[in-house]
């Protein structure tokens, strides 16, 4: 399968985000971050914004929760028009059964995990998710540094997915770049995320063309 590139609104301008949702249109998603400062240091947008962006953007909306009481919320998010919420591990007391409702409500269900959370438990899970979210800096904020040491977490992951079979997903979201992409690729991640990298280019189209050129050259 191609690489699918999601550019992360992130580091969008906020004041002129149809604009910058028209600037993204030859990508695959558009990432969302909903962030609500209790889970993470920050706080972004909510359901209102999300509802008008999915009624606005050419792209499917690939949600990112950052957010406490993910069973609480979730399913909401499903309502208002995201192609695929994804949850943290950390803010679930039932995964399995949130991802099953997400999946009912006929949508992708994506788990993540914070760079220090083990993905050994969520091994044999995996079937149960369409995506897995490996989060390779601390989530909160847009232009950090890639974290070398979650590489060997989705070497993990992609073993265990080509052991069973499964056609669950490995998106890796934060400090993705043309520097660390075709690291990122080769240990087996297919979905990248990219918010500075996109919105700081000269030519928005042309990094996500050569993001996408640079994983699927590593793949
Ligand atoms: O979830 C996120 C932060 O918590 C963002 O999606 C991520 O940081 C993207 O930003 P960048 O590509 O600049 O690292
Ligand atoms: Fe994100």
């Amino acid at each position: 399968m191609p690489a699918l590139i999601n550019p992360s609104i992130l580091s969008a301008d906020f004041v002129n985000l149809e604009r910058d949702l028209r600037a993204i249109a030859t990508a695959d998603f558009v990432h969302v971050d909903v962030m609500d400062n209790h889970f993470v240091p920050n706080l972004t947008l909510g359901l209102p914004v999300v509802t008008r962006i999915a009624e606005v953007s050419t792209l499917p909306l690939d949600v990112h929760l950052m957010i406490e009481d993910a069973d609480r919320w979730a399913p909401e998010y499903a309502a208002a028009g995201a192609a695929s919420v994804t949850f943290h591990a950390e803010a679930t007391q039932a995964p399995v059964r949130l991802a099953r409702e997400l999946r009912s409500r006929g949508i992708r269900a994506g788990i993540a995990l914070r760079p220090a959370s083990p993905v050994e438990p969520l091994l044999d899970l995996l079937p149960e998710f369409d995506m897995l979210l490996v989060m390779t800096v601390e989530p909160g904020f847009g232009g950090q540094s890639f974290i070398e040491g979650t590489l060997p977490k989705i070497r993990r992951a992609r073993a265990a997915l080509d052991e069973s079979g499964a056609a669950t997903w490995i998106q890796v979201d934060g400090g993705v770049s043309r520097d660390t992409i075709g690291r990122i690729a080769q240990a087996g991640a297919n979905v990248f995320v990219a918010g500075s990298a996109v919105y700081g280019a000269p030519d928005v189209a042309a990094e996500i063309a050569a993001l996408r050129d640079l994983a699927d050259a590593a793949a």
